[in-house]
């Protein structure tokens, strides 16, 4: 099943740095490992936010929710997710 994700990440002002950075290298870390299975498949910058969109490919909405809550990030994160289904004029056959 595929969804769209949107995170705005938000870290409070006078949060430490370094754990700061700490928790941006664990998500990307993540992201790698999630992307390289093709469960994230793809991730856009939001212009002007410390946003991104995102689309997941996963089997469940369990799935999807176990996953975004156990992201490093999330506790930091206001998450809107948008179910999917393919189009029937859509030419990929991977949409589903
Ligand atoms: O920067 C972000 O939008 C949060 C994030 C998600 C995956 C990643 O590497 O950073």
């Amino acid at each position: 099943m595929l969804f769209q994700v949107e995170m705005d990440v938000n870290i409070p002002p006078g949060f430490d740095p370094e754990e700061a950075a700490t928790l941006k290298a664990a998500e990307k870390v993540r992201f790698q490992e999630l992307q390289k299975a093709g469960t994230w498949r793809h991730i856009w910058r939001v212009v002007g936010r410390y946003a991104n969109l995102s689309i997941f490919d996963v089997p469940d909405n369990a799935t999807l929710h176990e996953l975004l809550t156990t992201l490093p990030l999330y506790p930091f994160m206001t998450v809107r997710v948008t179910p999917l289904c393919r189009h029937p004029s859509s030419a990929h056959a991977d949409d589903r």
